[in-house]
């Protein structure tokens, strides 16, 4: 698939989220390029069908294009609940465990999930794996003693890397701390790493999203696919 097919998916995945966004509701939205799509469609509907909604936003990037169609964003902590958050994801199991954090937001994104009603991902196909850990597992670490964090995780044999940015620094997040990439290439216990990655001390938090989201949306070139978790 190439990058023009892929984006095709992702938008007609993001395009398909956004019909689930209500007037008055109180909506989480993600971080991503296919997240992008679904905003844009947001904000479509904000500018065209007058939809009000409030958003929550899960990294300053999402703040800034949705505030620039006129969007209403609040901060997590000024509302009471979140009806529906909308994300995308790196990868995902026939179980509903998922790795997010390729764009760096996994922190945010955690919380928003956290204190959403309901959680929906977007993704394309390409996404949709038998086992989670190919993509690169996200680890955000505080900077102080991060490299005492990325030791212990090699003499575990979890293979990190410390995510740099094109100009060779050190990628912050929105809340300024690292990123440590564990290159796993398949985690078939991820109840059991997400425990020891969270007991770390210096790790805020990880890309693992175990058994949290409720629906899929799957770009598929026959039309979007509803993936739907019972165990919710
Ligand atoms: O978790 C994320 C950001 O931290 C993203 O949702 C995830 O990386 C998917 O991104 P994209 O839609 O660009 O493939």
């Amino acid at each position: 698939m190439d990058k023009a097919q892929q984006d095709a998916l992702k938008k007609a995945a993001g395009i398909e989220a956004a019909k689930l966004i209500e007037p008055g509701m109180i909506a989480g939205l993600g971080t991503g390029s296919t997240v992008r799509f679904f905003v844009d469609e947001l904000g479509r509907r904000v500018q065209e069908e007058g939809l009000t909604f409030t958003g929550v936003t899960t990294s300053v990037r999402t703040k800034e294009q949705a505030e620039g169609y006129g969007i209403t964003i609040v901060d997590v902590d000024d509302v009471d609940h979140i009806d529906v958050t909308v994300d995308g994801a790196d990868e995902v199991d026939k179980d509903f465990n998922g790795i997010k954090g390729g764009g760096a937001a996994l922190l945010w994104e955690k919380i928003v999930a956290t204190n959403s009603s309901k959680i929906v991902w977007i993704v394309d196909e390409s996404k949709v794996v038998d086992t989670i850990g190919a993509f690169p597992l996200p680890v955000e670490v505080i900077p102080f003693g991060a490299g005492h964090v990325v030791k212990l995780f090699e003499s575990k044999g979890y293979k990190p890397v410390l995510r740099l940015d094109a100009d060779g620094q050190a990628v912050r997040t929105d809340e300024k701390n690292y990123v440590v990439d564990l290159h796993l290439e398949r985690i078939e216990h991820p109840e059991e790493l997400a425990q020891d990655l969270i007991t770390t001390v210096g790790v805020v938090e990880h890309g693992l999203f175990l058994n949290m989201v409720n629906t899929v949306i799957v770009g598929d070139p026959n039309g979007p696919r509803i993936l739907t978790n019972s165990n919710k």
